[in-house]
């Protein structure tokens, strides 16, 4: 059985690299602090999952980490630091980018990021309903695998999924993409309803509306309708519009309640992805002439150019016309 390689000791990554040991496959992690472990075994990000035995860490790749012993590596870093992450991967087996993001400035998805730095590499995309600390205990979920490559998609689904675990495969890398971009800005509109005490009515109204602007935006660059109504877009909005585990929903909730985004994310215990991507979502939605005053609202709300009151009366505010 070939290993499988994780790159990034965040949940995420933590959460990965115990389902991939749960395929009975040799692991690596790749942490940038191995000398973190508890005495349990565990990481800091996860305290309560030791990781088993058939798991090595380091801050290094392993030696054989070419594709005829490594079946894939799972990069599970945050956007941000996706391109200086993949600048440093020393291997040629393929590769699974797992962050839900866009880059700022560049407006570049994971796999423009990859094909940027290293066009040779075959590159897949891993995205769906999955908090952290459920796949970590095991608990039944499903995701999807994009790739361009039909095969490799199938195949990669193949080598992580469990039946716990369940992996569909999928060729709609763009849709796949901006539905796990684009769910962290709706669930950071949801969490600041909740939190400024607009009620559930408001909530499921903004998270609808919401989910209208990644379609459209999806017709725009080319994502499929099907993937949007997947696990991928509307499966993992449901999630993070309604799990308080959600830290894009909570930095809304903190941000509702009247909290400055420093303070929130002084806080929080890990990334919010949705902060960083909500200017980029709009930036991308404007040069596609594509309507989104949810995305706009919350990328003036994370830019503390609007109060989350004053985003409100704004949306309010728009004429409702027809519904599409
Ligand atoms: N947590 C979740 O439930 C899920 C998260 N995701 C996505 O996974 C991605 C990672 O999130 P998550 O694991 O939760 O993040 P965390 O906040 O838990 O962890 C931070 C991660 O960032 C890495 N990191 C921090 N600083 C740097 C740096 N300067 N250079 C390189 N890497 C750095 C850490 O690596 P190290 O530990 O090696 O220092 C660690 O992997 C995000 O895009 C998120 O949206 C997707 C599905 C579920
Ligand atoms: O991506 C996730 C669930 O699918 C995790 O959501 P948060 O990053 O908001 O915690």
């Amino acid at each position: 059985m070939k290993q499988i390689v994780v790159i990034g000791a965040g949940s995420w990554g933590l959460a990965l690299t115990l389902q991939a040991a749960r395929t009975g496959a040799p692991v690596h992690l790749r942490a940038r602090n191995p000398a973190s472990r508890l005495p349990n075994g565990a990481m800091p990000r996860l305290p309560a999952h030791p990781l088993p035995a058939q798991v090595t860490v380091s801050n290094d790749m392993p030696e054989n980490a070419g594709p005829e012993n490594t079946g894939m590596v799972l990069v599970a870093v945050p956007t941000q630091y996706l391109r200086s992450t993949l600048t440093q991967l020393e291997t040629t087996a393929p590769v699974v980018l797992c962050c839900k993001g866009i880059e700022p400035h560049s407006l570049r998805f994971p796999l423009d990021i990859l094909h940027d730095i290293r066009p040779d590499l075959t590159g897949a995309v891993l995205s769906g309903p999955n908090f952290a600390h459920e796949i970590a205990a095991g608990l039944p979920a499903a995701s999807v695998i994009a790739s361009k490559e039909p095969a490799l998609a199938r195949t990669l689904a193949d080598r992580l999924g469990t039946l716990t675990f369940r992996l569909y495969d999928s060729t709609d890398t763009a849709g796949v993409q901006l539905g796990g971009a684009a769910k962290n800005v709706i669930a950071i509109a949801a969490g600041a309803t909740i939190g400024a005490g607009l009620g559930e009515n408001a909530r499921a109204a903004l998270v609808t509306r919401g989910l209208t602007e990644i379609g459209r935006l999806a017709a725009a660059t080319g994502g499929l309708p099907a993937t949007i109504a997947g696990l991928a877009g509307m499966g993992d909005l449901l999630l993070t519009c309604t799990g308080e585990a959600s830290r894009n929903f909570r930095t809304g909730a903190a941000l509702g309640s009247g909290l400055t985004l420093n303070e929130t994310l002084a806080t929080l215990g890990g990334v919010a992805e949705g902060v960083p991507t909500a200017g980029a979502l709009a930036e991308l939605a404007h040069r596609k002439n594509v309507s989104v005053p949810v995305i706009d609202s919350v990328a003036s709300l994370v830019a503390g150019e609007l109060t989350v009151k004053d985003a409100i009366a704004r949306l309010l505010a728009r004429p409702a016309g027809t519904e599409a």
